[in-house]
Formats: C-alpha cells, sequence, structure tokens
C-alpha cells in the first residue's frame, strides 16, 4: 500500500540529503521514481544537499499539477514513488494532487521540507501534508543551535540582524555556509537553526560572539 510522507524539520538537518539517499536506495532496487524541486538554492530543476551531491529533478511551477504530471507519466510508463523536495514551496492543491497520486495510483510519496518560516509559522504547503500525510518524520540528524541544544526554528537575518517580519519565501543559506543571497534594497539575507529560547529571545549566534568578546574584555 502507497504511502503520503512528509519529513519535516528544520533547514539545515539533512532533508535534501536525505531525498537523493531515498531516491537512490528505491532505484537501485529498479523500483522507478520522479524527483520534483520548487527553487533549490543551487537553481532550476536540481535537488542538492550540503552534503555534496545533486541530482536532476522536475522544477514544480505555480501552475504545476502534479496530478496530471505523475499520473501522464504512470499511464505510459508505470512508476513506484516520487520525490518531492522543498516541499514547503508547494502549492496546498499540489500537495492534495500528491495525495491523490498515493491514493488512486498507488504510486509512494516522499516529501521533504521545512515545517515553519522564519517567524515560527507553517508554511500553507507543509501544513496541507502535515493535515494529509500518512506519516510525519522527523530526519535523524539534529541540527543544532549555537547554545548546544536540538535547533527546532529557522531565523532569517538581514545585514546579520534577526528580523521577524518580511517575505514568506526568500531562497537562501545558513549562515555559515557560502552562496547567501544578496536581495539588494533588503540587505544581506541569511538563516540561521535556533533552539526555541534563542529564537524567542532574537539571539543569534552573533550574540554568543559579542558575550564571549565581552568576557575577554573584562
Ligand atoms: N562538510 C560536511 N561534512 C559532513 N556533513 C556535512 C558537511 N556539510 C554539511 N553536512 C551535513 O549536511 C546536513 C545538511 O544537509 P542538507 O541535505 O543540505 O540539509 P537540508 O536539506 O535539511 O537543508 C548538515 O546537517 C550536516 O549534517
Ligand atoms: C526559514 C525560511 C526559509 N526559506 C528558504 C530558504 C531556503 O532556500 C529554503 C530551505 O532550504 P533547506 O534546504 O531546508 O535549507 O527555504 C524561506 O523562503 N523562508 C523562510 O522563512
Amino acid at each position: 500500500m502507497a504511502e503520503l510522507v512528509f519529513f519535516s524539520g528544520t533547514m539545515d538537518c539533512g532533508k535534501s540529503t536525505l531525498a537523493l539517499q531515498t531516491d537512490h536506495n528505491h532505484r537501485v532496487q529498479g523500483r522507478r521514481g520522479l524527483l520534483f524541486t520548487r527553487f533549490d538554492r543551487a537553481g532550476a530543476a536540481v535537488i542538492s544537499s550540503r552534503i555534496g551531491l545533486a541530482r536532476a529533478a522536475l522544477e514544480v511551477g505555480d501552475g504545476t499539477d502534479l496530478w496530471v504530471e505523475v499520473s501522464s507519466r504512470h499511464a505510459a510508463d508505470p512508476l513506484d514513488y516520487v520525490v518531492c523536495d522543498e516541499a514547503q514551496f508547494y502549492d496546498p492543491d499540489q500537495v492534495e494532487q500528491l495525495a491523490r497520486v498515493v491514493d488512486d495510483l498507488d504510486v509512494d510519496v516522499f516529501a521533504f521540507g521545512i515545517t515553519a518560516d522564519f517567524r515560527t509559522r507553517l508554511f500553507p504547503g507543509s501544513a496541507r501534508f502535515i493535515e494529509l500525510a500518512d506519516r510525519v518524520q522527523v530526519p535523524q540528524v539534529e541540527a543544532l543551535c549555537w547554545c548546544g541544544r536540538r535547533a527546532t526554528h529557522n531565523a532569517r537575518t538581514v545585514d546579520g540582524q534577526m528580523v521577524v517580519a518580511g517575505e514568506q519565501v526568500v531562497v537562501g543559506d545558513v549562515s555559515a555556509q557560502e552562496g547567501t543571497l544578496d536581495v539588494g534594497p533588503v540587505g544581506t539575507v541569511e538563516y540561521e537553526v535556533l533552539c526555541r529560547r534563542h529564537h524567542t529571545r532574537r539571539q543569534t549566534k552573533a550574540h554568543r560572539e559579542i558575550g564571549l568578546r565581552e568576557r575577554q574584555l573584562s
């Protein structure tokens, strides 16, 4: 019996790596699959992980009907599974189309995405996955807050300052990585994963560094 599984967590917890590993494990056993993504940091039509793996995928657009995309291919050449990365960016209608893929075609759907945005609000796509999935799984690798606790929330910084208002979607990377996105007049947008306590207090790792400097000076 096919399943709709949503692997959900913070940024940088290994979701894209797991998406590519999942595809690999199914493919080497002779199962036939399709890969989808939307707004991957590495560009269009690719699933990339920070561990260095990347694989071509179909880019989901605003108007993409995932039921039509999958069912038409399935009719020509039967599919066993679908992998969907950056699934938080999918429209709720597209999530419903994926649920129909599972139920009407008996094709597994493995979706990977962040649960909530930088304001701790659910992405509409993630909310629909949580509502419809057979299982919601938290990836095993834990991203960590600068304090050492498990990171549970995503923070956005603009020019180094944590912000709690702005556009929900701004593609970018965690601050320790290269490839951050300069969004021109708004400033340089980066992300950082934090525990709830430090997200609530708006204390990013810059806070720890200031504290360390102050202690050195005193
Ligand atoms: N140089 C590295 N060596 C080993 N592991 C790394 C390295 N860089 C990143 N990683 C691992 O990759 C994870 C991020 O994987 P990725 O699939 O890109 O995450 P996500 O899709 O959840 O944002 C990090 O949590 C870390 O475990
Ligand atoms: C928190 C948050 C993130 N994003 C963007 C930033 C990245 O491009 C992706 C997440 O990618 P990852 O592979 O899980 O690291 O989402 C966003 O647009 N808005 C946000 O609030």
